[in-house]
């Protein structure tokens, strides 16, 4: 009944945009803004939670399907826009520019959220429930917030009968918290068939950055043009069962908990000096009062000292290296049996220095125990680094617009993506992939990402919309963004 009424507030919205001019009325914009975060909560309220590549919420995401065809009308039915649905709740919207001398770009986002058992949260993860300011729920940071600012900016663009010049793609994925090989991957596939090649693609993944780094009181954005890659693995023992009342000196469990504590024990290498961390830290060195900015400007000589430094937190230490995390542990069926199987799976993030294939040699070396075996159950390597020169489009317009929308932020760097995103299906269409999303992140709202109380204000839902709608015109200017002077 909510999402309904919701439906219906845009729709009326709607017509007060209706011939206005884009920019005289900014006011008007803000205005009509303000009303419409309500396509969100509605969202939000849609589970579509997915479990496994197997195992997703059918129910949902066919729901949410309808939910955003019905809120967004005009997208739907405007005819220069071709929309497909793939692999069965995937969407590819296909905007027609009107110079098809201008290479495309894509946006993307996805549907699907990690799963939110009500323990521990303020407002139930579901509910969509705004209070206090803030949008709470599941998906409002990761990454319903993505898609729905997308769809709501085109859909401001088009209700002014706004035309782009350049066309581009507006992918939204249904399966990226478990691979998105029915997704992602399928539309990859679909354009690489049409021959499709693309300027550029924006994705979720980094933020402007506020307080994760001491002594640095100013935000600054980080766009990822790398992320890390990853090896999700199955360790498991076998042995012999048996009568709880006569143990064997050592059981399954006994023999894989010690191994995994040994991995938990045994930090990987620490790679810093190798990757794009580097270049992030001279670009921020800047942004630094005495005597951290010499530090920073002089990694040659201070890298020891800074490599040290960043193993200390556990955010910045997952950028110095290749982690891993023991996420699941399975074994034993009743209180007086010794279990046969034990299995655990360890999540492990790469660092860009480091290959599968490498990681893979340390960990067995780690664990040093033939009793236990391997299962790799996916594993990919780090993503190759786009460029962020000033030749750079997509980059550079992205640093425009974040310094348009966020004139505080006076800093843009690029950076890594510590977790990974749906656009690593697509680099067979394009070098230059960013991973970026136009919000403030605190430790605090970091650690809500995949855990508790993940919420959105509702004037950063606001930026964000504000952010896609000017940066789709950004894309369409006359002149390439214009480089960035460093102040002195
Ligand atoms: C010097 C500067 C300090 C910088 C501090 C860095 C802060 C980190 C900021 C943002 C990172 C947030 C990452 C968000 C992207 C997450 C998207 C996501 O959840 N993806 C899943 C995809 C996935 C991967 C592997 C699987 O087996 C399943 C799903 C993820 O888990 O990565
Ligand atoms: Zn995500
Ligand atoms: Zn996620």
């Amino acid at each position: 009944m909510k999402r309904r009424s919701a439906a219906l507030e845009i729709l009326n919205l709607k017509e007060l945009s209706v011939h206005r001019g884009l920019w005289e009325n900014q006011w008007l914009l803000s205005s009509v803004i303000s009303h419409l975060y309500t396509p969100l909560t509605g969202a939000i309220r849609i589970p579509t939670v997915s479990f496994s590549p197997e195992n997703v919420n059918a129910t949902a995401l066919a729901e949410f399907g309808e939910y955003i065809r019905t809120v967004f009308p005009t997208v739907f039915k405007t005819s220069f826009i071709r929309h497909e649905v793939i692999g069965e709740y995937s969407h590819l919207l296909t905007v027609r520019g009107s110079d098809p001398s201008l290479q495309p770009y894509m946006l993307m986002a996805h549907s699907d959220v990690v799963p939110a058992p009500d323990e521990g949260w303020e407002v139930p993860p579901f509910s969509g429930l705004e209070r206090d300011g803030f949008i709470h729920g599941r998906g409002t940071l990761d990454n319903k917030n993505s898609l729905m600012a997308i769809l709501q900016a085109l859909e401001l663009l088009l209700n002014r009968n706004y035309i782009p010049r350049r066309s581009f793609f507006i992918a939204l994925g249904h399966d990226e918290e478990v691979s998105g090989q029915n997704g992602a991957q399928k539309i990859s596939a679909l354009l690489q068939a049409r021959d499709i090649k693309l300027a550029f693609i924006v994705d979720e993944g980094n933020f402007i950055l506020d307080g994760f780094i001491p002594h640095l009181k100013k935000p600054f954005a980080m766009i990822a043009v790398s992320e890390k890659g990853s090896i999700n693995l199955r360790l498991e023992v076998n042995m012999t069962p048996g009568h709880s009342s006569a143990p064997p000196k050592e059981t399954s469990i006994g023999i894989l908990a010690a191994a995994v504590s040994r991995l938990e024990q045994t930090p990987m290498p620490n790679m810093f000096g190798s990757g794009p961390l580097k270049m992030t830290l001279q670009e921020l060195a800047h942004e630094f009062s005495f005597p951290a900015n010499i530090i920073l400007s002089n990694l040659w000589l201070f890298g020891p000292l800074v490599s040290r430094l960043m193993e200390r937190n556990y955010i910045t230490n997952a950028l110095v290296r290749t982690t891993t995390a023991l996420t699941m542990f399975n074994a034993g069926v009743k209180v007086n049996v010794i279990p046969p199987v034990a299995q655990a799976i360890i999540n492990i993030r790469i660092h860009p220095a480091q290959t599968v294939q490498e990681v893979l040699d340390l960990v067995k070396n780690i664990v040093a125990d033939n009793r236990v075996q391997f299962h790799v159950l996916t594993a990919f390597d780090p993503l190759p680094v786009s460029p962020s020169d000033h030749q750079a489009l997509g980059y550079q317009l992205l640093r425009q617009t974040i310094q348009s929308i966020f004139p505080e932020v006076s800093t843009v760097v690029p950076g890594i993506c510590i977790g990974n995103t749906d656009s690593r299906h697509y680099t067979n269409l394009t070098t230059s992939i960013y991973r970026f999303n136009p919000l403030y992140l605190h430790p605090q709202s970091f650690r809500s990402i995949h855990g508790i109380n993940e919420k959105i204000s509702v004037p950063a839902y606001e930026t964000q919309v504000k952010f896609i709608f000017e940066f789709i015109q950004n894309a369409d200017a006359d002149q390439e963004p214009a480089p960035h002077q460093h102040e002195l």
